[in-house]
């Protein structure tokens, strides 16, 4: 599933309209149809759930004027098949809901009134609520306005009429879409918080308003929707939060736009699934294990990590390499952790290099890795690392000196963000693949900006610097953002907040790296890694019954 940004919506939109010749109206259309097949669905099931119904009332269909329609199996025509009316929009005692329709003056509220129609003709009770003067809509919604005047819909406007929501059954949210600038002005700030306040279900229409489609920054105030109805193509406002927060459920609806105009209009942006694990990034599990594999098939990840106060975080990126498949794990780490760490985890094998009995590396270190990094698949460095003087320098050795895959977490992040002004593309381009596995503050860090400022567009920024720096970059916190540097990105969905404990980050650059030993590209070993992440923790969630007792370990030992 593509996610663009509001920019690149409008291309599509107008590449389908004057390149594809399919008419404006007929997209608007098929957006409000969308729009009330998807308020009654939500109708259906708070009926379903029994709410505000009784007992004799449930389990009877009836089409929009209250007629028996569907008939079901013991209860044929006689002649023929069934009769069924458009069951999309056919519900239960639909007089009962009296829905709101909150219309703006652009696109957005030309969907809604569509909707308003169709709801109408499902025997609905509807009332539109314009935000500025009917007068006001310009183009489709202008023709969208006068065909619900024409068929006498009821309507209020802001500031002319009270508009009173405790007689409303739910609200329909079409006042700004991804024309929308800013935080809500006027009567639109006003209706917005006053449908919050209601605290009746509202459908929002395409994004709940008050959200930036592009950032997924809340304005205030923003509507707080039960269910977004997303037209065309997923925008990126709603995967990234605070704005996931406002959108409620999301269904993204097809309206008649071809969504693979979305890669011909601006960056590629996808939603990590399954199926786009198979299919855009070809990873093959089946094929990650050949039945005459050895160890040496599936690759050696040597793992520089670890200090005396942090040896559980080199401990845990080691056997995570492991667990995900990797034939053989190498974890080089302080010459005095050695006596403390023998035996923990058998499999294992460890290289110390010289500390001076201090328990934390030195930048002479760095010969001794490269070394080791020789005869192995992969070099990965960070999880408790801690900073030491000539660390950047340190690092700069592996960057440059090592042609295998390298990723980089952690302190050594922090190295990186000292690299100077311009990154470590400073550098120079390494032959191998970069995965940089960043949180927002380490990201900030590499950025030259604050947390929050990371955090208002993530897919945005980590796009970029991918781009920039030539490097596979994983923006980590909920829906972790994979960008590569041909500029595509992935969103994650799998794992929730139970994740946020410590040593995760360092068990996802253990897995990373034990999948670039089994072959895998930097973009696949990075996607399917944090795929493979988040549902590990799913499943610890579910053996530990709460998320929140949950341990770094658990979600290694779930893979
Ligand atoms: N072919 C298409 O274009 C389709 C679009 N669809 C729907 O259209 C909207 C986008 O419509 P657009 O007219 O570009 O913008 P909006 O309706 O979102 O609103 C613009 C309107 O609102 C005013 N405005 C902007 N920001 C604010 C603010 N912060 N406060 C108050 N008022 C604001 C501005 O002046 C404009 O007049 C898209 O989301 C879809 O819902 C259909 O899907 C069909 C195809
Ligand atoms: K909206």
């Amino acid at each position: 599933m593509f996610i663009v940004t509001a920019e690149q919506m409008r291309a599509v939109d107008e590449h389908t309209i004057h390149k594809l010749g399919i008419p404006a109206a007929s997209l608007m259309e098929n957006a409000g149809r969308a729009i009330a097949e998807e308020v009654i669905r939500l109708c259906r099931e708070c009926w379903k759930e029994g709410v505000g119904r009784s007992s004799e009332q449930q389990g009877r269909w009836n089409d929009g004027n209250g007629k028996r329609a569907h008939t079901g199996p013991g209860d044929r025509q006689g002649y023929g098949g069934d009769i069924i009316a458009d069951p999309a929009l056919v519900m239960e005692q639909p007089g009962d809901q009296q829905w709101y329709m909150l219309i703006g003056k652009g696109n957005n509220g030309g969907d809604g009134l569509v909707a308003a129609r169709h709801l109408v003709e499902a025997g609905l009770g509807v009332t539109l609520v314009y935000a500025d003067a009917p007068e006001s809509l310009r183009g489709e919604a202008a023709v969208q306005r006068d065909a619900a005047a024409q068929l006498g819909i009821p309507a209020l406007v802001h500031g002319r009429e009270a508009v009173d929501f405790s007689r409303c059954t739910g609200i329909v949210d079409a006042l700004l879409g991804t024309g929308s600038r800013g935080a809500p002005r006027g009567a639109y700030a006003a209706l917005i918080a006053a449908a919050n306040e209601s605290g009746k279900p509202i459908v929002s229409a395409d994004v709940p308003s008050g959200l930036d489609a592009d950032t997924g920054e809340v304005y205030e105030p923003c509507i707080q929707a039960r269910v977004t109805v997303c037209l065309a193509l997923l925008k990126r406002g709603l995967v990234q939060y605070p704005g996931a927060s406002a959108a409620g459920r999301i269904v993204v609806r097809s309206i008649g736009i071809p969504a693979r105009l979305a890669s011909e209009h601006g960056p590629s942006v996808r939603l990590l699934t399954e199926e786009v694990l198979r299919s855009a990034l070809r990873v093959d599990t089946g094929r990650l294990r050949a039945p005459d594999g050895h160890k040496g098939t599936y690759g050696h990840v040597l793992l520089a990590a670890g200090s005396l106060p942090m040896s559980g975080a080199g401990l845990l990126s080691a056997k995570a390499a492991l667990r995900a498949g990797c034939g053989l794990a190498t974890w080089a780490l302080p010459a005095a952790l050695l006596p403390h760490v023998i035996g923990t985890v058998p499999e294992l094998m460890l290289a110390a290099a010289a500390d001076g009995d201090s328990g934390e590396w030195n930048a002479a270190s760095a010969d001794a890795v490269l070394r080791l990094a020789e005869s192995r698949d992969v070099l990965a460095t960070g999880p408790g690392l801690g900073r030491f003087k000539g660390d950047t320098d340190w690092l700069r050795r592996l960057w440059q000196h090592t042609d295998r895959p390298l990723v980089i977490d952690a302190d050594a992040l922090n190295m990186l963000a000292d690299a100077g002004p311009h990154g470590p593309s400073d550098w120079g381009k390494r032959s191998a693949a970069t995965i940089l596995t960043p949180h927002p503050g380490e990201m900030g860090r590499l950025l030259g900006m604050s947390t929050p400022e990371v955090q208002r567009d993530r897919i945005g920024h980590a796009a970029r610097y991918a781009r920039e720096q030539g490097v596979t970059l994983v923006l980590k916190g909920a829906r972790t953002v994979i960008a590569t540097p041909s500029g595509e990105a992935y969103i994650n969905t799998t794992g929730h907040a139970g994740m946020a404990t410590g040593g995760a980050g360092d068990v996802l650059t253990g897995i990373i790296a034990g999948l670039l030993a089994q072959g895998l590209s930097a973009e696949q070993a990075a996607s399917f890694g944090v795929f493979l992440h988040g549902q590990a923790a799913e499943r610890a969630a579910l053996l530990r019954g709460d998320p929140a007792s949950l341990l770094a370990g658990d979600i290694m030992d779930a893979l």
